[in-house]
């Protein structure tokens, strides 16, 4: 797919979930892989610019979605030491409500659609509906610009020059 490969570049979109972005106290591996996905995506999708591979790297999070997996949270199996806390994730999907497939659809088509989207982190939930993780990305980015173009030392005054008010 990269064209620094050969191919004709293109989108991926990576599945992460809300649980990546906070806290699922009863979930926390899941919630790291979750997380894992964010970062993935985004560190890749600045690869992808900086070396012209012409593909989109995005990833999406869903709140709860009508699927089997839902079902199992009632299987011990799966939750571990976690499965008699299964009535606060109950409550939990009851607050968040419950999302159908067709929204997760509607936002994998956006960001096909979108070709402006490149490391984005879209959300979906049902008070909300899509909208995205606001990184503050222009101090991460003036780090980068900075660090790849000066040596560390001469890079790191700079940087630290900059954020002075
Ligand atoms: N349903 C939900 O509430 C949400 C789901 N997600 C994510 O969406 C993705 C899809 O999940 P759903 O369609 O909801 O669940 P699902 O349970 O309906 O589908 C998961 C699929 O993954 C397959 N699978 C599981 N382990 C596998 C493995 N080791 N290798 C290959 N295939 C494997 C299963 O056979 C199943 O077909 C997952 O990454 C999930 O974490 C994210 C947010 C919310
Ligand atoms: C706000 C969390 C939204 C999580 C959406 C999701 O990815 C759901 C996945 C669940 C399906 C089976 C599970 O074991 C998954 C994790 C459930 C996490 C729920 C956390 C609830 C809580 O912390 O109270």
């Amino acid at each position: 797919m990269s064209r620094a490969c050969g191919g004709n570049g293109g989108v991926i979109i990576n599945v992460s979930s809300m649980a990546g972005l906070m806290p699922a106290p009863q979930q926390p591996v899941y919630t790291a892989t979750k997380c894992g996905v964010i970062g993935f995506t985004r560190a890749m999708a600045e690869t992808s610019k900086r070396e012209n591979y012409g593909v989109r790297i995005n990833t999406m999070c869903p709140a709860f979605v009508n699927t089997p997996i839902l079902k199992t949270i009632d299987e011990e199996e799966n939750m571990g030491k976690y499965f008699k806390d299964r009535d606060a994730i109950r409550k939990m999907m009851s607050n968040f409500g419950i999302l159908e497939p067709a929204a997760v659809a509607d936002g994998l088509m956006k960001i096909i659609e979108d070709e402006t989207l490149n490391g984005a982190v879209m959300k979906i939930t049902k008070t909300k509906g899509i909208h995205f993780e606001d990184y503050a990305t222009g101090y991460l980015q003036e780090v980068q610009e900075v660090v790849m173009r000066k040596d560390p030392e001469e890079a790191n005054e700079e940087v630290t020059e900059s954020r002075k008010c």
